[in-house]
């Protein structure tokens, strides 16, 4: 049985179209993403780069920060349950936010099941790195996804290529003709119908985030015209010399993202970006990108 209609659960997806949903821990960071013309925030307790860095088991927030940011922003109020973590995404359903992320930023509670985000009136967005994993996070509900990125390492290329990656996938499941989907369905691990749904729409049924990785105005930008619908961005902003100025040069360059005299307009003295990580040092265990497939 599904709660609540896709078509709204979706809808409410593409109403964040073109923006940027910025992840905040306080109430103070709320209303600074919400002036600088957010879409939506995510409420969470740390930023995924003070995640990489803190180690041990990241878990959903402490529901008081959900409830300080629900109460002072007009804009939609996202949070983090664990992947497979039921208990998690009901308990954040029950503060009242308006979508989740079951999110690999966070540790996995379930290795092999993710959670059945059609039992939930709220709805999800996942992360995915290629076709497979979106159609399989879209079968159990989810309402948005995103691109995984390698979030936390202010670095962009992860994100590029996931985005570039389901792009190509979906275009060659354009151009295959309707027996040879049944092959590419099982390959791929996913319904045959929701690959019909690719095949006939030529893109995903929902809506197609980027994130992980966004650091600057550029960054951003970048992602729109890959094909993003839109952009997170966490640590990029909070981590950086000036988020308020990041903040508002990030939603300026994600609306305007073919306007480069803008962007540059934007990214002038901005201060210094998030530091960032070369993902060739990072261990196969630091990987966000890899939890839940
Ligand atoms: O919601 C997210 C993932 O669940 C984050 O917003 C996103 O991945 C943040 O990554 P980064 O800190 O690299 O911007």
């Amino acid at each position: 049985m599904e709660t609540g209609t896709s078509r709204v659960k979706r809808g409410m997806a593409e109403m964040q179209k073109g923006g940027v949903i910025m992840d905040v821990m306080n109430a103070e960071q709320a209303k600074i993403a919400e002036a600088a013309g957010a879409v939506a925030v995510m409420a969470l307790e740390r930023v995924p780069s003070d995640i990489r860095a803190a180690g041990g088991v990241a878990r959903m927030a402490d529901p008081t920060i959900v409830e300080e940011v629900i109460k002072v922003v007009s804009i939609p109020v996202m949070a983090k349950a664990r992947i497979g973590h039921y208990v998690e995404a009901k308990v954040l359903e029950s503060l009242g936010v308006d979508y989740l992320d079951e999110s690999e930023v966070l540790t996995p509670a379930d290795e092999v099941f993710h959670i059945n985000k059609r039992e939930f009136t709220v709805p999800f967005v996942c992360g995915a790195k290629d076709l497979g994993e979106a159609l399989r996070r879209i079968n159990e509900g989810a309402s948005m996804i995103r691109t995984k990125g390698e979030p936390g390492t202010g670095n962009i290329v992860e994100a590029v290529r996931h985005m570039r990656f389901i792009n190509s996938q979906i275009r060659k499941v354009t151009n295959l003709s309707k027996d040879e989907l049944y092959n590419e369905a099982k390959n791929l691990g996913v319904p045959y119908e929701l690959l019909l749904e690719v095949h006939e729409l030529g893109k995903l049924p929902v809506v197609n985030f980027a994130a992980g990785g966004v650091a600057t105005p550029a960054d951003a930008a970048l992602m729109m015209h890959l094909g993003a619908d839109g952009v997170f961005v966490g640590s990029g902003i909070f981590k950086s010399d000036n988020p308020e100025k990041f903040a508002r040069a990030i939603v300026e360059a994600t609306t305007h993202y073919t306007d480069y005299k803008l962007i540059a307009e934007v990214s002038k003295n901005l201060g210094a970006p998030m530091k960032g990580i070369d993902i060739a040092t990072l261990t196969p265990a630091e990987r966000m990108s890899e939890r839940g497939r």
